[in-house]
């Protein structure tokens, strides 16, 4: 298969690297020139657990030249989804998947939008990836699920193809008929803890012993719970005690959200595409999200301050 990974970043060079590994045929497609490069010239650096090794993988910056794809996965932040998937149109042929495998909700939307309804598949993953530096990637991939599915639940030949092509490369992959419940699954684990970790700066080790922090996620993941039910979803867990333990299942004492390592490198973060969307849609069902309120607020208020106050910068 054909893969082009729309932002190879930290996730997406891990799901890249291991497609490309098991020998599929993976660009990996990002701005960042310096990481590119590095990806080219010496090939992609990964660790996994306590092995290291070098991945052979073609990089690039933009679309020229790669041609149609069997797929494309999607990996920027989600407020870059628009701008990428624009980019793309050279790599996008008659018979292209488009899949997101980001965190939060409306990707789907905005690919449909851009190359409509037929291309899309949905995808939810609790692989992880953090970005050391250029072309160097730390990879958690053993023992974590990717669902996909189709967005109107039927079980088609691409999906199947798609599954098996990430089998083959380790990524524990499963067919979905249910890919909206799978979706909001995930939502509710970064409802749990991405907000609480990047306010409170803590990492896992800490934001697990304070007891009105989870007090908090609770209320916060209890309401996610209440509009997901509103709005039609299935879920596959409606304890919020079991939510915000799930949330840190295999996850060490030093881990830390994306959304706190956005925060520590100065960026804006996904905030309106997780807490953001759970209150939007309780505005919708006339549901009170008071508690998701609040942590946007506050995210919002980190980032207003790293934008205006921060001098460090
Ligand atoms: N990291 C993780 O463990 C997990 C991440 N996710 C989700 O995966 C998605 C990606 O996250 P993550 O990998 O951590 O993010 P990163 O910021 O590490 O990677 C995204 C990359 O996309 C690049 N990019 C932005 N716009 C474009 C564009 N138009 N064309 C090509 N590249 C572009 C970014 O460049 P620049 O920095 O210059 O903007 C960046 O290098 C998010 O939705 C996240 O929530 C989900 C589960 C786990
Ligand atoms: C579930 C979790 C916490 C780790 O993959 C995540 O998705 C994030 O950090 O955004």
């Amino acid at each position: 298969m054909k893969i082009c990974v729309l932002g190879s970043g930290a996730l997406g060079s891990s799901i890249g690297g291991a497609l490309a590994e098991a020998g599929s045929e993976v660009y990996l497609i990002d701005q960042w020139v310096d990481h590119i490069n590095e990806i080219n010239k010496h090939g992609l650096k990964i660790k996994e657990g306590d092995t290291k090794r070098r991945v052979k993988v073609q990089g690039k910056t933009d679309c020229t030249g790669i041609g149609a794809a069997d797929l494309i996965i999607v990996l920027v932040k989600s407020f870059h989804t628009k701008e990428a998937i624009q980019k793309a149109s050279s790599i996008i042929g008659e018979k292209t998947i488009v899949m997101s495998l980001q965190n939060g909700l409306g990707n789907e939307e905005t690919l449909i939008k851009v190359v409509g309804k037929d291309r899309v598949i949905g995808g939810k993953t609790y692989v992880g990836g953090v970005l050391v530096g250029p072309g160097n990637i730390v990879s958690g991939i053993k023992g974590k699920y990717t669902y996909i599915g189709e967005l109107d639940g039927t079980i088609t030949e691409r999906i199947n193809q798609v599954a098996e092509e990430f089998n083959r490369a380790g990524l524990l992959t499963a067919i979905s008929d249910n890919i909206g419940g799978m979706i909001w699954d995930k939502l509710l684990i970064n409802v749990a803890t991405g907000a609480l970790c990047g306010i409170t700066k803590l990492p896992y080790g800490g934001l697990y012993k304070v007891p009105e922090i989870r007090d908090c996620a609770f209320d916060a993941i209890s309401e996610g719970i209440a509009v997901a039910k509103a709005n039609g979803v299935m879920l596959s867990v409606e304890n919020p005690e079991r939510i915000w333990l799930m949330a840190a299942v295999g996850l060490p004492d030093e881990f830390k959200t994306s959304m706190l390592q956005s925060l520590e490198k100065g960026s804006k973060t996904e905030i309106d595409y997780i807490n953001g969307a759970v209150v939007r849609l309780g505005e919708k069902w006339n549901i009170p999200t008071p508690v998701n309120k609040a942590l946007v607020a506050n995210v919002k208020g980190i980032e207003y301050w790293l934008e205006h106050y921060n001098t460090k910068a």
